[in-house]
């Protein structure tokens, strides 16, 4: 992969399994005996293919369930893929609500974790471990199991690991929509500093406004399907349509 490529993904499918359980009751369980709960296969993400070059904002656009989530998880490695491969140049983080974090760690402990995961040394992580819980302020809750965090708590601490530890790749699902106004704020304003400048932002939002801001390119994603990949404009547009 050439060295201007953050991100390279060929044929990338994904199928969760749920079962349609009416199982659960006394009742359920007495009229569907001899039924076994019924297997449904949802297609998540179909064949996709893209590249994502170092320093791009890429937007995430399309309605509930059309599999944005999905992907960014998939690119993060949370998922594995069905089908297909990924090749990422560089360290990468991914916001949304604490995926990614453990629940049953303290804030400490994840600040460890996930910083080494970015390939930190211990020493370096000391040196800005404060730092991180500065900034996520949750100053008062840093040994606490971060299951008893808000969820504005887990993503100001995911949040902050990230643009203090430095990953090369960051997924932000839907960072402008959680947190309380104040942390909205903060992370606008990490989002236009130079901070930003040449690392690789894949950000997911419902704000077409945010989108336009920020993205150099986007995708439009349709019943897990990349329907467009490129103007962030005529990404909108398409999007717009299909709202329509
Ligand atoms: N862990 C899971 N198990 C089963 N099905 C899932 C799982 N995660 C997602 N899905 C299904 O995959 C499809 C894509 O979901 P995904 O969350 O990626 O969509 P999205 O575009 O991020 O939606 P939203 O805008 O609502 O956040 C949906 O049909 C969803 O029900």
């Amino acid at each position: 992969m050439s060295q201007e490529i953050a991100i390279q993904a060929e044929n990338i499918s994904k199928v969760f399994h749920i079962t349609e359980d009416n199982h659960n009751t006394v009742k359920g369980r007495l009229f569907n005996i001899f039924n076994p709960p019924r297997s449904k296969a949802i297609m998540a993400l179909k064949h996709m293919s893209f590249e994502v070059r170092k320093g791009e904002c890429i937007g995430l656009i399309g309605r509930n369930g059309s599999g944005k989530s999905t992907l960014t998880r998939i690119l993060a490695g949370v998922y594995p893929t069905d089908s297909g491969y990924i090749q990422i140049n560089g360290t990468t983080m991914l916001m949304n609500l604490g995926v990614g974090m453990s629940h049953e760690l303290t804030a400490r402990e994840n600040v460890y974790v996930s910083s080494s995961v970015m390939g930190m040394k211990i020493k370096e992580v000391d040196a800005i471990f404060d730092e991180i819980i500065a900034f996520a302020e949750i100053e008062g809750f840093v040994d606490t199991k971060i299951k008893f965090f808000s969820s504005g708590m887990v993503a100001r601490l995911a949040f902050s690991i990230a643009v203090k530890a430095g990953a090369d790749i960051m997924f932000l699902d839907e960072i402008f929509a959680v947190g309380d106004a104040k942390f909205q704020d903060k992370a606008i304003k990490v989002f236009e500093s130079s901070w930003i400048q040449g690392r690789t932002v894949i950000l997911v939002s419902h704000s077409m406004e945010v989108i336009k801001k920020y993205c150099t390119r986007a995708a439009f994603l349709k019943h897990g399907e990349l329907i467009y990949y490129g103007d962030t404009e005529k990404a909108i547009d398409l999007y717009m349509q299909d709202n329509q």
